[in-house]
């Protein structure tokens, strides 16, 4: 009987396909497993045949269904090993299999694909443009160095034509995997030992192995590439490979996420910022997991933003330490609201009641009213959250001689004195109330620690960019201070709260051990360039109150269509188009669970939803925090949309009047820093809401469209 394998290229394409697609992918991979070669070719309804004018005498297809192809590549050298490699649609499937060749790498022995025919149309006119070029990106590696790395005679030659690192990564598709990434760990500056070591060495085979290395078979091969290929024995082993979501990260970092995640140790906290889908999450997962590879014993705290969020991160952890109890014991993941909460109830064994947001206002606005002050609420909840709170003033001396850094109105020593009588009959009411808003049981969880053995060697914050000093309080004192204490992932760019924060101020420095990465992996690049200019006329300042943080170089490497935009006479018929272009996703093949739809406020996601519901469309909201298998398409506000990503993204009533919120942003006449922060974050909010999709992007209005929109034409 043959055997079977997959290449980690055909996941790629098999976790979008459609159920009954997939189901006709099961099919066919049974017979691979029933028949033998030779019934395997005479089959009728599998169609094993080869393909013409191939590049790779061995590339076969198979029928999937009238409309798909499976790609596989056929063992001609006695040996037994199926590689299914890709799927596609029927027309395409041909010319995509006739230019491909696989080889084996002469120095790691594993099988790599490469698009030749790409290589050879490219690679003349790419010479003639670097003997203008003014510097080369491997210049400084002789061939000798780079033979000895794997690279053979057609990527030298295409490699000396590389200018620079987006080149080489545009060109990244069409080089066989292990040689190009050697390049990538040589663009990123490691040396050609270290690369050699780190790289090269892990994948060759050892050198007891030599029976199987004098054997050139195609199965050998594939047998030495375990990194990319999944072989199957069974037909369980069969069922659960079909079953498991598939994800690159697992198996393979950028250098530059690899550099971070996997630095052995570093000299205190440490910094990654990056775009939106740039990996840091991915590479917050990744640090955890080398963290708890270093010593037996030590505990990890895995924080992020939402109860949502944290279920993603526990499972995607599940995922990368292969379901290890042992270890994903080690690990707490939770917001860091929850740890709070957590720190107070454990040492008085109660913890006031948290106040949402809008019992938070009414109190505000009670506050006003009974002490007759001259500022609307929204004014002292910001003086008391930017201000106090985040400088942690507990008496009035030190509050009148503050820096009220962010805020652009002046306060006399008599105003002061109000502000602070407003905040103690504040903190009084809770008091009465038994209740406290999260940060004040962060400044409260922070006080309780002091002093106290912290419970953890390591604390890893992802979205970091939205955390308050309060917060960041409770966090220095969860870990004592000293190597890999912090690891921190963010990006200024999607700040959507409040948030002013000097982390040297809470004790938390990063000079030194700060990283950026580059690469999108989620959006096309039309998507990015599209949502970038959100934001282009902005500044935007760094993680950690230094100086403002900048998105150059930020690109994708995947393409697709541009976003598109569109503005309607009324709500309705937004609505309504917004329905239709669901509908239209859903025809396409796209899973109703891989389409976002977001807006401002829940009054218009209200109105989506049953519209939706009465089209037939299955229909659920992200704060009901449904399972990832729940049919439905996913509902949220443009905060809920925080570190989500969907295939299609719909973000509705762009409009005018409610992007940016009026009631949200402070009137300049008041206070014009406060007023120039409230509209950065309202910016940065559809910036986060619109970098959510992968593929698709529709954007749209009723009446007037958003100030924050390119003009339309
Ligand atoms: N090296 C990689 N190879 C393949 N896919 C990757 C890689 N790194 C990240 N991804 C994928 O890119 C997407 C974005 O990654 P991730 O969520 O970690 O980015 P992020 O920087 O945290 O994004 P955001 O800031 O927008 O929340 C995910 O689908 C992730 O699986």
């Amino acid at each position: 009987m043959p055997q079977l394998a997959f290449a980690h290229s055909f996941w790629e394409s098999f976790d979008v396909l459609e159920k009954p697609v997939k189901s006709g992918v099961r099919k066919a991979m049974k017979k691979f497993q029933a028949l033998t070669v030779a019934e395997l070719y005479a089959d009728k309804g599998l169609h094993l045949e080869a393909v013409e004018n191939a590049r790779d005498a061995r590339m076969r297809t198979i029928r999937i269904n009238d409309f798909w192809r499976g790609v596989v590549l056929a063992p001609d050298d006695g040996s037994d090993v199926f590689l299914l490699v890709n799927v596609v649609a029927h027309d395409d499937a041909y010319t995509w299999a006739a230019k491909r060749l696989y080889t084996t790498n002469a120095v790691t022995r594993s099988l790599e694909v490469r698009n030749v025919v790409a290589i050879e149309q490219l690679t003349p006119a790419l010479e003639k443009a670097a003997t203008a070029a003014p510097s080369l990106l491997f210049a400084k590696y002789s061939d000798t160095v780079l033979r000895e790395l794997g690279l053979d005679q057609q990527v030298l030659r295409a490699v000396r034509t590389v200018i620079d690192k987006p080149q080489l990564e545009a060109f990244g598709t069409l080089l066989p995997e292990d040689q190009f990434e050697v390049l990538q760990y040589l663009a990123e500056d490691f040396s050609p030992e270290a690369v050699y070591r780190d790289v090269v060495a892990v994948r060759r085979p050892s050198r007891t192995a030599s029976s199987s290395e004098a054997d050139k078979s195609l199965a050998v091969a594939i047998a030495n590439t375990a990194s990319r290929i999944t072989l199957i024995t069974g037909p369980d082993e069969l069922a659960d490979a079909l079953e498991k979501p598939f994800a690159a990260w697992r198996v393979f970092l950028h250098p530059s996420q690899r550099r971070v995640a996997y630095r052995v140790s570093y000299s205190g906290p440490t910094q990654v910022t990056g775009g939106p889908g740039t990996g840091k999450t991915v590479v917050a997962l990744h640090r955890v997991k080398h963290l708890l590879g270093r010593a037996p014993t030590t505990r990890i705290l895995l924080t992020t933003y939402t109860n949502a969020l944290a279920a993603t991160l526990r499972e995607n952890l599940s995922l990368l330490l292969d379901g290890d109890r042992a270890l994903l014991d080690r690990v707490d993941v939770t917001t860091v609201n929850a740890y709070a909460r957590s720190v107070v109830t454990r040492v008085e064994n109660k913890a006031p009641a948290p106040l949402g947001e809008r019992e938070e206002r009414e109190l505000w606005q009670r506050v006003v009213k009974k002490l007759g002050l001259p500022w609307t609420e929204q004014f002292l909840a910001q003086e008391y959250r930017n201000v106090i709170l985040a400088q942690d003033i507990r008496a009035l001396d030190v509050y009148a001689a503050a820096v009220r850094r962010g805020r652009g109105s002046a306060l006399s020593r008599a105003r002061r004195e109000q502000v602070w009588a407003a905040v103690e009959l504040f903190t009084s009411m809770l008091r009465d109330r038994g209740a406290a808003t999260h940060l004040q049981l962060c400044s409260l969880a922070a006080d309780l620690q002091a002093g106290a053995t912290p419970s953890y060697a390591h604390v890893v914050v992802d979205e970091a960019q939205d955390l308050h000093p309060s917060q960041w309080r409770v966090l220095r004192g969860a870990v004592a201070p000293g190597n890999d204490d912090l690891f921190l992932t963010g990006d200024p760019h999607q700040r959507i709260y409040d948030t002013k924060v000097s982390l040297g101020s809470v004790g938390i420095t990063v000079k030194g051990r700060t990283s950026r990465l580059r690469i999108n992996y989620r959006s096309t690049e039309e998507i990015l360039t599209w949502s970038t200019g959100l934001l282009s006329r902005v500044a935007v300042e760094d993680l950690g109150g230094e100086g403002n943080d900048s998105l150059a170089g930020y690109r994708s490497l995947l393409h697709g269509r541009r976003p598109q935009t569109e503005g309607h006479g009324s709500e309705q018929a937004e609505v309504s188009a917004l329905v239709e272009r669901v509908q239209g996703w859903i025809a396409q093949g796209i899973r109703p669970s891989e389409i976002g739809v977001c807006a401002r406020f829940h009054t218009l996601l209200d109105k989506v939803y049953d519209r939706l519901g009465a089209a037939g469309v299955p229909v659920v909201r992200v704060k009901a925090d449904p399972h990832p298998d729940t049919e439905g398409v996913r509902l949220a506000s443009m905060h809920a949309m925080k570190g989500l990503e969907f295939r299609c993204v719909a973000v509705l009533g762009v409009t005018a009047s409610a992007v940016p919120f009026a009631r949200e942003v402070t009137p300049a006449g008041v206070d014009v820093l406060q007023h120039d922060a409230d509209m950065l974050r309202e910016r940065c909010l559809l910036f986060v809401a619109c970098t959510r999709a992968r593929e698709a992007l529709a954007v749209s209005w009723s009446g007037a469209a958003s100030e924050f929109l390119p003009p339309q034409r």
